[in-house]
């Protein structure tokens, strides 16, 4: 038997370390990316009117999700933010309109309070570290989002649009059969079908 891969020969591992300094370069350099991003996704993602759309409240050098909000807001669709109820689950969502309370999640993010309705969402613009054009995803390492869109997937046809940078993107990642696969990837430099 091999003995277990150490970590620091953990080819996600070594990958996240690298793409969050790309992340960082690209922050600093395009402070006018969300906005760019946001028209893109707009441009390219049919959003029905009935449809409900998890974002994700910004943490750290995440591409900023505010000016997509305030255009969804603008639309009257329903959006809805990520909430971890337990650990190693699939996220929940609630709905979230501006003006309502925030809390403190378990990882730092902001997240709904118990008074906001729980809701499946149709289309959830989901975080990442990098991407391919093929729509492979490397996330914090947490499954979260893997768990989450396996579990949905099962039930509906949801859409799993990533968001990030046009920097964050990789020729190749070193993907499990547990990743679950995006179909789309929305930058400030444009949308890819995957
Ligand atoms: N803004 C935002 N909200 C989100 C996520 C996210 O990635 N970004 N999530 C996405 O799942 C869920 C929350 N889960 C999270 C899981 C891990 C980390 C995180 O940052 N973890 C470690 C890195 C782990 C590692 O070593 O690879 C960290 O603190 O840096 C953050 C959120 C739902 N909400
Ligand atoms: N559908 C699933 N069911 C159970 N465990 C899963 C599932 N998907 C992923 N996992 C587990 O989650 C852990 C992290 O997976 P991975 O490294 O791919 O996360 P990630 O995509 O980077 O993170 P995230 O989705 O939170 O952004 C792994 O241990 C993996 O086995």
């Amino acid at each position: 038997m091999l003995p277990p891969i150490a970590p620091f020969l953990d080819p996600k591992r070594i990958l996240r370390e690298r793409m969050i300094g790309e992340r960082r370069t690209a922050a600093k350099a395009r402070p006018d990316a969300a906005e760019h991003a946001a028209a893109n996704f707009l441009n390219a993602v049919e959003v029905s009117r009935s449809a409900v759309v998890s974002l994700y409240y910004t943490m750290r050098d995440e591409l900023d999700t505010e000016p997509l909000a305030r255009a969804l807001f603008e639309r009257h669709a329903d959006v809805a933010l990520p909430v971890v109820a337990k650990r190693k689950s699939p996220l929940i969502f609630r709905r979230y309109v501006p003006g309502d309370d925030l809390i403190k999640g378990s990882y730092g993010e902001l997240v709904p309070t118990t008074n906001a309705q729980e809701v499946i969402p149709d289309i959830l613009v989901v975080p990442l570290l990098a991407f391919t054009r093929e729509g492979g995803r490397l996330g914090y390492g947490g499954g979260y989002y893997d768990r989450t869109l396996a579990a949905l997937r099962k039930a509906g046809t949801p859409l799993a649009v990533g968001y990030a940078y046009g920097a964050q993107e990789v020729d190749a990642l070193p993907l499990t059969r547990l990743d679950q696969p995006l179909d789309w990837v929305v930058t400030e430099r444009g949308a890819i079908r995957c």
